[in-house]
């Protein structure tokens, strides 16, 4: 597999562009000719610089409105060809891609344009260069892959073949089966875009919202499984036109456009196992088995503070660590309950990210059936693994890198005894629990801009889906959620990413200096019972206005009886299309924003009340400090 990338998918200028791609490593770059032009060097500096970053240049691109043209525009047409030709040869590359034409000049006819590019074959032959034909999906007479295909056959040239692009040939919902009967050695490169399914013109959809193979909604394993079956063994290459990559991070984005190819062509390679796809080997995607533990790192008092909330929501110190300042708590039964840690160390990452972010929960443990082969997955594709100094006795923990500079563990069969191993247990305090069974979801905060590069860390990693993206409103600014699952709700993540850093996200993250987990959820089996319980133990629960309520009944249409509980409980409800229900009882905002949530899921809601979270986030800033105050 050989991986290249347009540079126009990514930010800077050529020269960082260049670094970004060659570190993520991709063997080559497409030139795209905006970037060469805004260059202050010649095409023999550039095509330096490309080898001496161990790059080669799989294309150069765009030629546009090339076919079909009448005279005498024809053979200005094969002038301005001839120079790039030049360029080209300067360069040190030897193919380029025609688009197909959007000229009002241009006449059309297959049999007109299939002569022209048999023409150009001829001069790109006498220099050893290749063109290759590519269909816009709004070209003005070619905007479909069969046709482009149609014309390359009749031209009829050893030097011109076919350019395929997921993004024109899905965008259209053109059958990618009729690629299989396509020569693999016609196809001289093929071009990879996802992008999200929003209805809207094909141009502006192209040029704005592609994004990552994974990132967006297309079928672009399907066009990849059709692509491999012909045969072609030439360079995959993104081309990603994407607003929002433009001006992000170019070594972000280049480790996500390679993470993406590798995801790709690994599942490409387990739906057709008949055929030969070089990729690196690694396991398949990584099955969550659930969430094994929350830790937070925090200093002696603030754990002190946390520690109290854990116990007004029902938790107890149930053990702490043998040699480190580390406790466990506890609800539920040990083997089958909810266990967080809180470590208050003085050494050791939990404490850096202690002094970078304050009290934050800077792990999440992931139950999995293997947290070696999940490790070397995860390394496959590029993550980041996390090793930090063993005490005498400490089991060594699998890990990487996760959002916020955050770690997760996973654990295994192997690894299951941790507690037992690692932990002595303490004295009951007899605190009885609160019904909370386990994690529902771990709610993520993050830039709006980095959202697609952990939809795509995540879905890539683990055998886990994307829900569709929903928008959540904050007095302040709009808030995108999009939830991570896994199968059977064993693993259920909610990325939120904020525009702004008024909103209740965009403050959590700005004074939390990017710290990840915002909120966690836990399960009940019973919401009111919970609640019953969450009395006693004193949980301060938040305050939901009384309107709510009264259109809540008005909405659902709900006995009075029965919306005066819930309003008597601060619960918030919610119900789906097929009678699913969703109760949701929440703490005010701890700190600069961190929160508990109580859920309880009956007939099989799937959602996370995304009608109610205005409601709740207007609630949280009630609480909030003002800006500026000092913190009590
Ligand atoms: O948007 C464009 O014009 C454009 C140019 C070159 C390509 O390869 C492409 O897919 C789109
Ligand atoms: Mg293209």
């Amino acid at each position: 597999m050989k991986t290249s990338i347009a540079t126009v998918s990514i930010s800077g200028d050529l020269r960082e562009k260049l670094a970004a791609i060659a570190a993520a490593g991709f063997d080559g770059v497409e030139i795209f000719e905006n970037d060469f032009l805004a260059f202050d060097g010649s095409p023999a500096e550039v095509g330096r610089m490309v080898r001496d970053h161990g790059l080669e240049i799989t294309l150069f691109q765009p030629f546009r409105d090339f076919e079909g043209l009448p005279e005498p525009q024809r053979s200005r047409a094969f002038d301005r060809a001839e120079r790039k030709f030049d360029l080209m040869q300067e360069l040190g590359t030897d193919l380029i891609l025609v688009c197909s034409s959007v000229s009002q000049a241009a006449l059309g006819g297959i049999d007109r344009a299939a002569a022209d590019f048999r023409e150009l074959g001829e001069r790109a032959a006498k220099r050893g260069l290749r063109v290759g034909y590519e269909a816009l999906a709004w070209g003005r007479h070619v905007s479909d892959h069969r046709d482009a295909w149609e014309i390359v056959r009749r031209a009829d040239h050893p030097n011109v073949g076919l350019i395929l692009d997921s993004f024109h040939t899905l965008a259209r919902k053109i059958d990618v089966g009729s690629i299989r009967s396509i020569p693999g050695d016609r196809i001289f490169i093929v071009q990879l875009a996802d992008a999200p399914l929003i209805e809207m013109d094909l141009l502006y959809w192209s040029r704005h919202f592609r994004n990552m193979p994974g990132e967006g909604d297309l079928p672009v394993v399907d066009f990849m499984r059709a692509v491999a079956a012909t045969g072609y063994d030439g360079p995959i290459s993104l081309e990603i036109f994407n607003d929002q990559f433009r001006g992000g991070s170019p070594k972000s984005i280049s480790i996500d456009g390679r993470r993406s190819l590798v995801n790709l062509m690994d599942q490409v390679r387990r739906a057709e196992p008949a055929l030969q796809i070089r990729v690196p080997d690694m396991p398949d995607r990584i099955a969550v088995e659930g969430v094994e533990f929350i830790e937070f790192a925090a200093n002696e008092q603030e754990a002190a503070e946390l520690g109290r909330s854990l116990a007004s929501i029902g938790f107890s110190a149930a053990a702490k660590h043998h040699t480190k300042d580390v406790t466990l708590w506890r609800q539920g039964p040990a083997g089958a309950g909810i266990n967080l840690v809180v470590n208050t160390e003085h050494e050791g990452f939990a404490h850096s990210s202690y002094l970078i972010h304050g009290t934050n929960a800077y792990a999440v443990g992931l139950r999995v059936s293997d947290a070696a082969a999940t490790v070397a997955r995860a390394r496959a594709l590029g993550a980041e693994t996390f090793e930090q100094k063993r005490g005498p006795g400490e089991l060594p923990i699998p890990a990487i890198r996760g959002v916020g500079g955050g770690v997760i563990y996973f654990i295994d069969g192997a690894l299951a005894n941790v507690w037992d191993v690692e932990f002595e247990p303490v004295a009951s305090t007899a605190v009885a629990d609160a019904g909370l069974t386990r994690i529902d979801h771990v709610a993520q905060t993050m830039n709006y801009e980095e959202m697609l590069t952990w939809i795509l860390f995540y879905t890539s990693i683990f055998r886990a889906a994307k829900a569709p993206m929903v928008d959540v409103v904050d007095p302040a600014g709009l808030v995108r959620s999009q939830a991570i699952e896994g199968e059977g709700g064993a693993l259920r993540l909610t990325l939120n990413g904020a525009e702004n850093r008024r909103t209740l996200a965009g403050h959590f993250i700005a004074e939390s200096f990017g710290s990840s987990v915002q909120h966690l959820a836990f399960a009940t089996n019973d919401i009111f019972a919970s609640s019953a319980r969450l009395d006693v133990l004193g949980f301060s629960r938040l305050e939901i206005t009384p309107n709510y309520y009264d259109d809540l009944e008005a909405r659902f249409g709900l006995e009075p009886d029965f919306a005066d509980r819930l309003k008597a409980a601060n619960i918030l409800y919610d119900r789906d299309a097929t009678g699913g229900e969703y109760f949701q009882l929440y703490s005010p905002a701890i700190g600069e924003g961190f929160f508990f949530e109580i859920v309880e899921r009956r007939g099989g809601y799937g959602g996370y009340g995304a009608p109610n979270a205005p409601f709740r986030i207007a609630a949280q800033k009630r609480h909030i400090r003002p800006a500026g105050m000092p913190r009590v």
